[in-house]
């Protein structure tokens, strides 16, 4: 039992296809996340699953059943969006069990499923009031309770978070987490946060530019990225990535400004590493060996970043301590452990490691 994608394609009239040839398995009772910069297809393809825009091309399969003609109220699936779509003149209440009563005749059952779904969700006590009247986070928390209340099996969520502030972000995102665990929900939730996906997937698809260029686990994705774009989507400060040449044997020139020596040999003479922030090491040093100067040092609490300029070109972070006291426009000299990604000229990852990594970038 599960929701398949094959061959999925979108076309608007005008334009080229803004989803392009997706094909996924989406487990019962996962959380799965859709993630990738704005624009790439992310909620065009959610709301293709949902049955409210038409699919082009391919199919979508919802529990052993092709659903790419069914209309959305047949697919046994709700949704969240972004902007909560909650009825202005009905109570918190009512908005919950509108769709429940429009589905089901025995009333004692829909007033079970609310007043479950608003304990659940905390809003108990603010059953009577109208979504105007409560703060953002209620509201999202109103949606979320219609979403559990329906005994949909699929739930789909459009952004949820997007317009909620910074810290109700975190406590939202660990409710809805909880919520989708407790209930056994399939969530499948869109998103362009990668700290949203990490924290909260069994299992990512990053898009871009209308393809999939890998769906895996967040440990999969980040430790073992099918390419340089998705290896520089997630972590933060991004991962560094610069120029390699092989030298002899496992060493190898970076940027032409430090060697480290691989634990392996690869066969490409000139390739790319990426090297995250905190695999980094800086060193002050004087102007005549000096391979980088700092451009600017941010203090984030426990750690610094130290943003800097390779003597040869092309910029660098790393992440220091804080009792470091590195200095704009110091000249200092980097260096990497050799725990780094490799990657072909096209940006493919190099190492033949992938999982359940599907590149068709
Ligand atoms: N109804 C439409 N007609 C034509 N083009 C559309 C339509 N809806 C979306 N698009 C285009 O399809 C592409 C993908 O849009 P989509 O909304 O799926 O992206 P997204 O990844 O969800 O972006 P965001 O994170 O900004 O919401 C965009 O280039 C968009 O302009």
């Amino acid at each position: 039992m599960s929701t398949i994608l094959k061959n999925v394609s979108k076309q608007y009239d005008e334009g080229g296809k803004v989803i392009d040839n997706i094909s996924a398995e989406i487990k019962t009772g996962e959380f799965f996340v859709i993630v990738g910069p704005s624009g790439c297809g992310k909620s065009t393809l959610l709301r293709m699953i949902a049955g409210l825009t038409e699919i082009s091309d391919g199919t979508i399969k919802i529990e052993d059943r092709v659903v790419n003609d069914l209309p959305p109220k047949d697919r046994n699936l709700t949704m969240v969006f972004q902007s909560y779509a909650l009825f202005p003149f009905l109570s918190v209440w009512d908005n919950v069990a509108f769709g429940l009563k429009a589905r089901k005749n025995d009333a004692a059952e829909v007033n079970q499923r609310v007043d479950d779904a608003l304990r659940m969700v905390n809003l108990d006590e603010f059953r009577d009031r109208k979504p105007r009247e409560l703060s953002g986070g209620q509201r999202q928390r109103v949606a979320l309770a219609r979403a559990v209340a329906s005994d949909a099996k699929i739930c789909l969520m459009d952004e949820p978070l997007s317009n909620l502030d910074a810290q109700l972000r975190i406590k939202m995102r660990q409710e809805i987490y909880a919520l989708q665990r407790k209930l056994g929900l399939t969530l499948i939730y869109v998103t362009h946060d990668q700290v949203e996906a990490m924290t909260m997937a069994d299992h990512i698809m990053v898009l871009n530019e209308s393809k999939i260029q890998q769906v895996g686990t967040p440990e999969e994705i980040y430790n073992n990225p099918a390419n340089e774009f998705v290896a520089s989507f997630f972590g933060v400060p991004p991962i560094n990535i610069l120029p390699a040449k092989k030298l002899s044997g496992n060493t190898v020139q970076v940027n032409n400004d430090f060697e480290i020596e691989l634990d392996q040999e690869i066969a490409q003479s000139d390739f790319r590493i990426g090297v995250r922030p905190n695999e980094m090491t800086v060193a002050k040093s004087d102007e005549l060996h000096a391979n980088a100067t700092i451009k600017a040092v941010e203090f984030l609490g426990d750690e610094k970043i130290v943003h800097a300029k390779l003597s040869h070109g092309g910029n660098i972070s790393i992440i220091v301590s804080s009792e470091t006291d590195f200095e704009p426009y110091e000249n200092i000299e980097v260096s990497s452990s050799n725990n780094v990604l490799l990657f072909d000229l096209n940006g493919k990852s190099i190492e033949a490691k992938k999982t359940e990594a599907v590149a068709n970038a």
